[in-house]
């Protein structure tokens, strides 16, 4: 495993608690810098609450306006700090430069097709085309749930636009990808996710053990999830389909709500131990308050035969391996799958039991 990645299992802190951002870490791990930007009330603010503070989606109506840049760091995979930026921050007030950056957040409300927001758009792909060609552009179409029967045809003329502004300014070799999004459905996840993929340098190596995993398990999805985000860190090779994502989002969503309520001796931060003699009166045996969230779970997905199931295991304090496992493999062989989860963060592809 690459240093960055052990450095992530080493230093981090409960799901439950990430969700502050820590300045104490800031000063001392490298991180992926990312610019959330857009015009005033696109949704920037919105989509780095509900992703990495844990915001409702209903309760981002009461976000006030960021006056000024705002710097949240996560740890994940890979360390990020996310730059929340007002709505009228330009290439010459945004006080850094883009070489700084790794990923170019653009959101825009997707009922604006009016020029402001695409002008600013290009401004930023023509600056970061000079300074920094490597930026991932991401533009994230936001409040797409708003739209249904136009929702297609609006998505398809902003990406028009801005293709005619790069053409005419001649740089329309700057790559850049488009992605529909609202905080309400787990299509923002998606797109996040996607995005993180492109940042996380182990990301091959994670693909191998996902794929090393659903062969030897006879699975046909499983996603590395982050616990806490919901963002999946990786999957295996077989194409994403929206619905199990989405499945496997609620189902993480409800062991989050629902994981701490479930306490029981094992789920202590070190095991109590038989007393061998009678404590003394004035000092009772170590009660143990932090939370753990329970390291694995499942759920029938449908019954009749031959069924799948939907099996979680943390396999670090915040990584999570979800998987479809057919039912018959779970309930037949499922010592010899956990023990494929066990060594899955421990162990390189080719020692994983078949
Ligand atoms: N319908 C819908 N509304 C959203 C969505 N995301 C954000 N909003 C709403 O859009 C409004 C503005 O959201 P903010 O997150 O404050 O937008 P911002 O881009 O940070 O705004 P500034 O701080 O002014 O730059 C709020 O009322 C949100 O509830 C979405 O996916 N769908």
């Amino acid at each position: 495993m690459t240093g960055q990645t052990s450095n992530y299992g080493a230093t981090s802190a409960p799901p439950h608690q990430r969700t502050q951002s820590s300045t104490s870490s800031t000063k001392a791990v490298a991180r992926t810098k990312i610019l959330l930007l857009g015009q005033r009330r696109s949704g920037k603010t919105s989509i780095k609450e509900v992703l990495f503070n844990g915001l409702p989606p209903k309760q981002t109506f009461f976000l006030e306006t960021t006056m000024r840049i705002v710097k949240h760091t996560y740890d994940t995979v890979t360390p990020l700090e996310i730059w929340d930026c007002p709505g009228n921050i330009t290439v010459d007030t945004l006080g850094a430069p883009l070489s700084q950056f790794s990923a170019l957040i653009f959101v825009i409300d997707i009922r604006d097709l009016y020029k402001q927001p695409i002008s600013k758009l290009v401004e930023f792909i023509i600056a970061a085309y000079h300074d920094n060609p490597q930026l991932l552009v991401e533009v994230f179409v936001h409040k797409a749930e708003k739209l249904q029967d136009e929702k297609i045809e609006n998505f398809r003329q902003i990406q028009e636009r801005v293709q005619d502004h790069l053409v005419e300014r001649e740089c329309e070799q700057m790559p850049y990808n488009f992605h529909l999004t609202s905080v309400y459905d787990h299509s923002l996840h998606e797109a996040f996710s996607k995005v993180l993929h492109k940042l996380v340098h182990s990301l091959p190596f994670f693909e191998d053990l996902l794929n090393v995993f659903c062969a030897n398990s006879q699975s046909p999805k499983a996603f590395l999830f982050d616990v806490a985000s919901r963002l999946y860190v990786a999957t295996d090779a077989s194409p994403v389909d929206s619905a199990t994502h989405n499945l496997c989002c609620d189902y993480l969503s409800m062991l989050n709500a629902f994981g701490p309520l479930y306490r029981t001796p094992t789920s202590r931060a070190t095991r109590l131990r038989m007393p061998t003699a009678e404590p003394p009166p004035d000092n009772p045996l170590p009660v143990q308050t932090k939370d753990r969230f329970y390291p694995s779970a499942a759920a029938t997905l449908h019954s009749s035969a031959p069924g799948t199931t939907l099996t979680y295991h943390l396999i670090t304090p915040h990584l999570a391996l979800l998987a479809l496992v057919p039912t018959g493999v779970y309930e037949g062989r499922r010592g010899l799958l956990e023990y494929n989860v066990v060594f899955f963060p421990r162990r390189g592809a080719g020692d994983m039991c078949s």
